[in-house]
């Protein structure tokens, strides 16, 4: 039974290496810049609770040809937004029509454009809770803890064994759309992350940087309030406290949200990594859905549109170590907060 990871990156080459210590039978699919950093150093992952595994270039299945989908029993979709749709038509170029697909990708909307583009084919969402940042000499790390879930399935029942033995394992959810939109919460903390230049449990651990998110989380659920979805709780705190929490002062903060702050000091946001690469982000996959949201049901949400401006703005060459006090002005709020 093969597995192929369709978008070797930070997500796909960490949990395919994973996959891959555990002996499933894996195969990355990635660009020529991964390639290069497996020959250099080989495939090196490791996680904030000192697990770590080392595997030689020379062991790593990688390819650049989409062309090995053929083997591919399930396909793991790790591109980033912006290349789902050419990953949904190399899947239905070269995958056998039984193989079945799952998107390990943030957003809404992934899962369904590969659904759309993939008829007739099992296509299911994923949800990926932890991050995993690309460190120096090659090293995919896991900063933070959280477990897979998966849009439920009865196929799954060939892989929960598989995932299990890699650490990984999977939880079936029937709500998938409301653990999307969840997710799509959090992830209101990847610009924020981003702009400001900081890891993120230094981002976390300033109020003011929380004062901006507690913003977007407001707007956020006045939005699906108004669409009548209820987000599904995938961190340790319900959705609609999350706001509250972000307010309270640092020190409480750090108290009530010990859980939260269980963070390696090197992680930070994927599009931090984005940014930092120079590539287009999902920004308008997550804080633009938002602002979607609200339009569609008569509101506004000026706070996300302030935030999608700042990250199309750092997208070319924009600021990108924003102070807590500017971000806060940028988002309406009084730089005392
Ligand atoms: N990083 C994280 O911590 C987390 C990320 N996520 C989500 O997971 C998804 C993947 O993110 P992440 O791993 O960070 O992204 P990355 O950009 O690190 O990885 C995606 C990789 O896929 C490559 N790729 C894109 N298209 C193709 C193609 N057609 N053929 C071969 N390779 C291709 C990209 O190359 P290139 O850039 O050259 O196109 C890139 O190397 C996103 O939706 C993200 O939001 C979710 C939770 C945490
Ligand atoms: C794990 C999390 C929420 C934050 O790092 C993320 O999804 C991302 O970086 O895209």
């Amino acid at each position: 039974m093969k597995i192929v990871v369709f978008g070797a990156g930070s997500i796909g080459a960490f949990v395919g290496g994973c996959l891959l210590a555990s002996g499933a039978q894996v195969q990355l699919v990635g660009r020529p810049s991964m390639r290069q950093r497996i020959e250099q150093h080989g495939l090196r992952l490791s996680d904030l609770n000192g697990w770590s595994a080392e595997f030689p270039a020379s062991s790593v299945p990688y390819a650049e040809s989409p062309e090995v989908l053929t083997k591919a029993d399930l396909v793991i979709v790790a591109v980033k937004s912006s290349g789902t749709k050419a990953a949904a038509t190399e899947v239905a170029r070269h995958a056998p029509s039984s193989a079945m697909v799952v998107s390990f990708q943030n957003g809404i909307g992934n899962a369904a454009a590969l659904r759309d583009a993939l008829p007739g084919r099992v296509v299911l969402g994923g949800m990926v809770p932890f991050n995993v940042v690309q460190l120096s000499e090659g090293r995919l790390h896991r900063g933070t803890a959280g477990e897979l879930m998966v849009e439920a399935h009865e196929g799954w029942s060939s892989w929960l064994a598989t995932f299990a033995a890699a650490r990984l394992p999977l939880e079936q959810r029937s709500d998938f759309v409301a653990v999307q939109w969840g997710k799509l919460l959090l992830n209101l903390n990847n610009a924020v992350n981003a702009l400001s230049g900081v890891p993120l449990k230094a981002q976390l651990s300033d109020h003011r940087y929380r004062h901006v998110l507690a913003q977007l989380m407001d707007e956020a659920l006045a939005a699906f309030q108004a669409a009548e979805l209820t987000p599904a709780q995938v961190s340790g705190v319900p959705p609609g406290k999350l706001p509250a929490l972000m307010r309270l002062p640092d020190a409480d903060f750090g108290q009530v949200a010990s859980t939260m702050l269980a963070i390696d000091p090197q992680a930070r946001s994927s599009m931090w990594e984005d940014l930092e690469a120079g590539r287009l982000t999902e920004i308008d996959e997550l804080n633009g859905a938002v602002v979607r949201l609200a339009r569609e049901h008569g509101l506004s949400a000026p706070a996300n549109e302030a935030i999608c401006a700042l990250v199309h703005a750092a997208e070319r060459g924009g600021d990108r170590q924003m102070q807590g006090r500017a971000l806060l002005r940028a988002v309406g709020l009084q730089a005392g907060t």
